[in-house]
Formats: C-alpha cells, sequence, structure tokens
C-alpha cells in the first residue's frame, strides 16, 4: 500500500496544469476576482504617476528652510493652494510657498514639504520653525514602481489588493486561466438527492454536495453529473461524459473491495491507467487515481493541428474517492484540494498547508496507518490549538464533521499524541 507522500508525489506528477497557450480567457477587471493571472501584468504608468505630496501642509524649496527653527524661522510668501487633483499655475520661486494638501501634485520649483502643523499661517505669509529633510513628504514619481516593472506574476490568484493594482494600471480586461472543469459523480443504488422521500436501506448523497461546494471554493467549474448505479454500464456511460466535458474527474463510493465497486473495472475498460489503487490513510485508504485519455468535444472541433496534439496529450485525471463520507472530504482535502489548485494555474499557494499547533485533548490512533482525526483550530492565548470535533471519529461520521477547519495528522506508528503536546494539524476549507 503506498504512503501517503508516495500517493501525493504520483498525484502531482500526473498533473499538467493549464497553460496559459490554449487554456487563457478574457474577463472583465469587474470578473476578475478570485480568478488567476495567466499572464504577468506591467503597466505603462510610473507609481506614483507624478512627485505628489503625503501631506497637508506648504510645498517649498529645501534651501528656503533649511537650518530654520523657533529664533530663526523661515518665512515665505504662499502663492497659490494646490489641493489634490488640481493642476498648478505658477512656478516656486525663492522665498515662496504653495499651500498643498495630501496626493496634490508637486508644483514646480519646489521639493520639499512641511506638515502643516509645524508651521504658522500669518495672512499671505507661512512661519516655519522646524527644519525639515531634504524631499521629506514627498511621494516621488516611479519611486514605488516605474513604467514596463512587473507589478502582478502569472500564477497569482486576483484578490482584493490584486483588484486594486490591476484598476490602478488600467488594466480593464484581465487575461486568466480557464476555470478548471471538474465533473462529479456518486455511485450506489442506496443514494438519493436531498430531495427525495428515504425508502428504507437509503440515504441521501451528501457526497455529491459537499465536494461541489469544495470544487466550487476552489474557483473550479464544479460539472455535476448525479447519482450513477451500481451498474457498471452506467457508470461506463458517466465516466465517457465526463471525459467530454472536464478536466478532472472526481467520483465517490465503489473503490473498496465489495462485489459492486466497478470504478476500478470500468477505468481499466475505458483503457483508463490506474495509478494509486490504495493509501495507507486512515480514513481514506481505497482511494483510487486513474488517468484516461482525452475525448475532448475540443478535439472534434477544427483545431490547428498544434491545439490538437496539445489537447490529445492532455490525459484526464480521475479521482474514485472512498463513499465513506469523511473519507470522501478528507482525500479531497488532502490530495484533490491541492490539486486542483496546481492544476488550475496556481503559481504557489498550493500546496497542502500543515501547522504545528499544541493539542488540547490526547490524540490516539491506530498507529497502523497515516491517521487524520478531524477537529477545530482555536486561537486560545494567541497560540494556534487544536481541538477534537465531537462524536465517533469513524469515516462515515459525517454529522460530526460540521464546522471541521484543521484535521490533526498522525503518522504510522505513532499511535498517541499527549494533551498539550505538538501536532501538525493539515488546514482545511482555506488556502493562501
Ligand atoms: N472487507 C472490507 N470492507 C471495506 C474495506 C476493506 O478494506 N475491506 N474498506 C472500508 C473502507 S476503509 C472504506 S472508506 C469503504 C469505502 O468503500 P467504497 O468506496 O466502495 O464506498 P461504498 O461501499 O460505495 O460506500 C461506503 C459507505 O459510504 C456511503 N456512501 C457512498 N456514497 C455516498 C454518498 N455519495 N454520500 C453519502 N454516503 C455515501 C455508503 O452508503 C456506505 O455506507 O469500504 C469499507 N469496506
Ligand atoms: O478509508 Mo475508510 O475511510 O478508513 O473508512
Ligand atoms: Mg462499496
Amino acid at each position: 500500500m503506498l504512503s501517503v507522500s508516495e500517493a501525493e508525489a504520483i498525484i502531482f506528477n500526473l498533473l499538467q496544469p493549464l497553460d496559459n497557450q490554449f487554456n487563457t480567457e478574457i474577463v472583465d477587471l469587474l470578473s476578475a476576482q478570485g480568478r488567476i493571472l495567466a499572464v504577468p501584468i506591467t503597466s505603462e504608468l510610473d507609481f506614483p504617476h507624478w512627485d505628489n505630496s503625503a501631506m497637508d501642509g506648504y510645498a517649498v524649496r529645501y534651501e528656503d528652510v533649511k537650518g530654520c527653527d523657533r529664533d530663526n524661522p523661515a518665512i515665505l510668501d504662499v502663492i497659490e493652494e494646490i489641493p489634490a487633483g488640481y493642476q498648478q499655475i505658477s512656478r516656486l520661486q525663492p522665498g515662496q510657498a504653495a499651500r498643498i494638501f495630501t496626493g496634490a501634485v508637486i508644483p514646480t520649483g519646489a521639493d520639499t514639504v512641511v506638515m502643516q502643523e509645524v508651521t504658522q499661517r500669518q495672512n499671505n505669509r507661512v512661519v516655519i520653525q522646524v527644519a525639515p529633510k531634504a524631499q521629506e513628504f514627498v511621494r516621488k514619481r516611479g519611486s514605488y514602481s516605474q513604467a514596463g516593472d512587473e507589478l502582478l506574476p502569472a500564477g497569482v490568484m486576483v484578490k482584493a489588493p490584486e483588484m486594486g493594482i490591476l484598476a490602478a494600471a488600467q488594466c480593464n480586461q484581465v487575461c486568466v486561466f480557464r476555470k478548471p472543469k471538474v465533473a462529479i459523480f456518486s455511485t450506489g443504488n442506496e443514494l438519493v438527492t436531498a430531495d427525495k422521500a428515504l425508502n428504507s436501506g437509503q440515504i441521501v448523497d451528501s457526497n455529491r454536495y459537499a465536494l461541489m461546494a469544495l470544487v466550487r471554493q476552489l474557483g473550479a467549474e464544479a460539472i455535476v453529473l448525479g447519482i450513477v448505479p451500481d451498474e457498471p454500464e452506467a457508470l461506463k456511460e458517466v465516466i465517457e461524459t465526463a471525459l467530454i466535458s472536464a478536466d478532472i474527474i472526481i467520483s465517490s463510493g465503489g473503490v473498496s473491495v465489495g462485489d459492486y465497486d466497478y470504478v476500478e473495472q470500468i477505468i481499466q475498460s475505458l483503457s483508463g491507467e490506474i495509478h494509486i489503487r490504495s493509501v495507507g490513510m486512515k480514513p481514506g485508504k481505497p482511494l483510487t487515481v486513474a488517468t484516461l485519455e482525452n475525448e475532448d468535444s475540443d478535439l472534434r472541433v477544427s483545431n490547428s493541428e498544434e491545439e490538437t496534439q496539445y489537447l490529445k496529450s492532455r490525459r484526464k485525471l480521475y479521482f474514485g474517492l472512498p463513499g465513506n463520507p469523511v473519507s470522501a472530504l478528507v482525500t479531497f482535502w488532502r490530495f484533490v484540494q491541492p490539486a486542483i489548485a496546481k492544476f488550475s494555474g496556481l503559481a504557489s499557494g498550493w500546496k497542502p498547508i500543515f501547522i504545528k499547533v499544541k493539542a488540547k485533548q490526547e490524540l490516539r490512533s491506530s498507529g497502523d496507518r497515516e491517521c487524520y482525526i478531524w477537529g477545530r483550530l482555536n486561537v486560545v492565548d494567541g497560540v494556534y490549538e487544536f481541538a477534537l470535533g465531537a462524536g465517533s471519529k469513524v469515516s462515515g461520521n459525517l454529522i460530526n464533521l460540521a464546522q471541521t477547519n484543521a484535521i490533526a495528522v498522525l503518522p504510522a506508528g505513532q499511535n498517541l499524541i499527549p494533551a498539550a503536546g505538538d501536532v501538525s494539524v493539515l488546514l482545511v476549507g482555506c488556502h493562501l
């Protein structure tokens, strides 16, 4: 059985991330939030665009004010007022000052700004009793970045600061990676949708809803293909459908050793290659990972020869998650989430995030497999602490998974972490 790190390495190597030759689209700036930049962003603008004032005060010539103090104040004629957005009229001559406000253009002839708090106004003259440093409170043109500098690299997800930077650079059409298309379906005769009455022996296909939420949370497009009965033909059809429209396929259920677990068999019948059949982890042992040839609908339209070759070279990644709801979510968080994040074009921040924290309670595991115990990461007196989730830690117990934001990891061979001991936890529900 593969270790978790071996399985992770196999998955990350199988990934063929979206690239900026065939997998980009142009979106309006307002629709760029949450998208991933496909090309670096530069601007012809300098930032700041011109020398401007960092303070409300007076624009002066340093020569006129250097060395002044309470006994020898500098007294200057105030020749005009320059609020932000105003274009000055006259050039500052020796012995002159201009009233200036934060953000306003530094008038020609001035090179320093004196804060108004250290001045006294006397009609149309200003008395300055504290000598500033040369060029103090002047935001020099181009001091943040120069025309042509890279403002944002490719592979960055557009969040609030990046939205501001794109706007400041007047990047109104943004080139981003297209969204990953992730097909989701569930397998099992016992399953019904949430809106159906439950007959005896039936349960709701809760995995679909949870997995759809996780896929969307990553900014990917969820293609929900519903419930597939435990019939080989039905499963084959839905996988073929998924192969046409999706980059990544996620199924849950039917990957264990039961007589109705057909996923592996059908993947092989579609000449898929199975790379992972099970992993030494609990929960999540029966995880199945495969690749299948590209039956992309794009292949049918007349592409350029180059694009056809490109599409043919792109295999589809298949994750057969275990049916147990907690197993499905834990294997998603541990493997599928970083895989989709890397596939989506993120240059960094896609790897799973583990942090070392204190365990609030004693943590136990069988020790035979790498054990994932769900719970919550809380901040107690400014320090992260991992608190166990409620209820029995069995992989069918979805109900007690509520509010989970972290999963404690006990490596194989370690079956106990004492209360207040150090534990490594996997952050879930967020990625940097
Ligand atoms: N003899 C053995 N039996 C099992 C083994 C084993 O090694 N030897 N592995 C166990 C482990 S570990 C897991 S995990 C499960 C996984 O089995 P499957 O992936 O084949 O899942 P199913 O059998 O189809 O379902 C398992 C369980 O989960 C419920 N389920 C299934 N799909 C959904 C869904 N979409 N939403 C909510 N719940 C779902 C299903 O009703 C079953 O209760 O195998 C163990 N068995
Ligand atoms: O993989 Mo199972 O999730 O140990 O129940
Ligand atoms: Mg089964």
